[in-house]
């Protein structure tokens, strides 16, 4: 049994977040943990709101509440939206969480003494009008990098180059909108990342098969202009984890906090302490400390591309810093990003279709089809209402659905309901297993290397392999002439529901359910030998007619939610 620890972008606290968030990092992480626990491997798969920093302080200012309460809110909300998914988090942590807060001081702690940060004195952008130095995401202006004129003072969305406030031209508070800024002095830690610059070079370089799109963007910060560049990991919050704390060995830190992206993928290691204090594992550091066990760990990220220089870098830099045996990522799958209706999805300006509202027009399973299916791997993906309506009528509508309906249908009018004996299986039933003895080897290998896209047209053929055994061995024909043949080709159709069942719970877990409860059967072993498996349930054995399995979307249905989604969230 292999252990693996698995891991999704912490999705960020200042709102609900959209399709593009959901399919560039905890769904295709939920696919992955699904999948490696069905192979019977031992998960731990961890996740939690990320907390700190400036938008969680203007979004609350926004709702009108203290920052503190509107975390609160907000993270029990996401909590709900990620069951609502079918997420499978083992836990879902709050990087504002005492045990973060603890981590990230010792972290720092580690690295002072380490030599890798150092105080410095800088320039920043004070604001005479709002009273308060302006870090990050209270700035914004245009991009030095590519011209994008809404570029926030920590990080350009369209470019994705880092930035820091001083950099951006025609730099104005989001605060006030003031453009009056002036440049003070002020001290903060910097994280010298310029000192790891081989160490993590070397760590990158001895990463195996690791997507282009992961590794062209770390070398890019890499080795772009200066090289990897020291970084600033203080600001002048007061959310956040404090710099200045009984034992810092450092002074003068007062009223500042940790930077979000130094805090923040450290909680991927706090929520396994969480997890053990809210009594749900028992030991953390055996998924953590190389030296405590975690040496047969496999460690995989999740996560969209802006986040990939923060992962392959950044945080690196933290744990190879620290010296300390810390478990290291192995794998970082990284995702392009879905647009939405040509347009890109963005949270601050309420476009797009946000997760509470995908669950209120439709159960999780479409969604997580479509999203999965359609994964920005090698290229930006989109959803388009016409695209989605296609996709789930034909592939879980007409290819998935019809099959379970025909199947069990014909069943109990012509028998009833229960596997029915007689005939025995030929040629046509040797090469259909034949053929998905092929495809499931073929999926397995898709979801082991977790090219989602690839496993999503595995299923969907091994679903059609049913469908056109089912249209050429045509039971409804041969119960005509022969009902114990017949008898035998629908005992194999109704054990390929549950083998469906098996092979589609990574992808679909309710409808998996819903299979597996209607073929009545808590067999839900990961298919070996494909004969064996089909065998599962025998003749005799009873079953239910399912409700129905997946309704189709009418073009009524689908023009309407075009019109509801096409304007600007409140
Ligand atoms: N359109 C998108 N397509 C795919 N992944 C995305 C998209 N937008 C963001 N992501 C990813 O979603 C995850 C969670 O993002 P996060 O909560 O930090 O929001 P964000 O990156 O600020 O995006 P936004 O501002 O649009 O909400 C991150 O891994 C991020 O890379
Ligand atoms: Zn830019």
């Amino acid at each position: 049994m292999a252990r693996h620890l698995i891991t999704s972008a912490i999705p960020y606290i200042n709102g609900i977040k959209h399709l593009g968030n959901l399919v560039g990092s905890q769904l295709p992480a939920d696919l992955f943990a699904r999948y490696q626990r069905a192979r019977g491997h031992e998960v731990l798969f961890l996740c939690a709101t990320d907390e700190h920093g400036t938008p969680a302080e203007l979004a609350a200012a926004k709702a009108g509440q203290d920052v503190a309460d509107y975390c609160a809110e907000m993270h029990l909300t996401q909590a709900q939206i990620a069951e609502g998914f079918g997420l499978s988090f083992d836990h879902f942590g709050r990087s504002s969480s005492p045990q973060n807060h603890a981590l990230t001081q010792a972290f720092a702690i580690r690295l002072y003494e380490a030599g890798l940060i150092e105080e410095r004195a800088e320039t920043q952008m004070y604001s005479p009008t709002d009273g308060r130095f302006l870090p990050d995401r209270y700035i914004e202006g245009t991009c030095p990098n590519c011209g994008f004129e809404s570029a926030r003072g920590d990080q350009c969305d369209n470019c994705t180059k880092q930035l820091d406030p001083v950099d951006l031209i025609n730099p104005r508070s989001t605060v006030s909108g003031a453009t009056d800024l002036e440049m003070r002095e002020t001290k903060h830690l910097y994280l010298l990342q310029s000192k790891l610059k081989d160490q993590l070079e070397e760590w990158i370089d001895t990463r195996e098969g690791w997507p282009v799109l992961t590794t062209s963007i770390a070398k890019k910060w890499l080795n772009d202009g200066d090289g990897l560049q020291d970084r600033g990991i203080t600001r002048d919050l007061n959310w956040g984890v404090p710099a200045q704390f009984d034992g810092a060995p450092w002074q003068g830190m007062d009223g500042k906090v940790f930077y979000v992206w130094f805090d923040a993928p450290i909680e991927y290691i706090a929520c396994a302490k969480e997890w053990v204090e809210a009594g749900k594992g028992d030991d953390w550091e055996r998924w953590w400390r190389t030296d405590k066990g975690a040496d047969d760990v496999t460690y995989t990220q999740f996560m969209g591309k802006d986040n990939v220089p923060f992962h392959t870098l950044s945080f690196p830099a933290t744990i190879l810093g620290s010296g300390e045996p810390w478990k290291l990522v192995d794998y970082i799958k990284s995702f392009n990003y879905l647009n939405y209706d040509g347009g890109q999805f963005s949270t601050s300006r309420g476009r797009g279709v946000f997760m509470d509202q995908a669950l209120e027009i439709l159960p999780a399973d479409y969604w997580r089809w479509w999203l999965l299916s359609h994964a920005p791997e090698s290229s930006d993906a989109e959803f388009t209402w016409e695209n989605f309506q296609t996709s789930v009528n034909k592939d879980l509508a007409d290819v998935l659905g019809n099959f379970v309906s025909r199947v069990t249908k014909f069943c109990r009018s012509k028998f009833s309901e229960e596997v029915p004996s007689g005939g025995s299986y030929g040629a046509r039933e040797t090469a259909l297993m034949d053929e998905l003895a092929t495809r499931i080897r073929a999926y397995e290998g898709f979801m082991e290397s977790m090219d989602v896209r690839k496993s999503a047209q595995e299923l969907r053929a091994i679903w059609s392999a049913g469908n056109e055994y089912l249209q050429e061995a045509a039971p409804w024909a041969t119960f005509k002439e022969d009902p114990d043949a017949a008898a035998a080709q629908i005992r194999l159709a109704l054990n390929l529901i549950r083998l469906y069942a098996v092979l589609s719970a990574p992808f679909i877990p309710t409808a998996s359910a819903q299979l597996f409860s209607s073929m009545n059967t808590l067999d839900t072993a990961w298919p070996g030998d494909v004969a064996e498996a089909l065998s599962a349930l025998p003749a005799g054995h009873d079953f239910s007619v399912p409700e129905n399995l997946f309704s189709k979307i009418t073009d009524e249905q689908r023009e309407d939610w075009q019109t509801r989604f096409a304007g600007i969230r409140s």
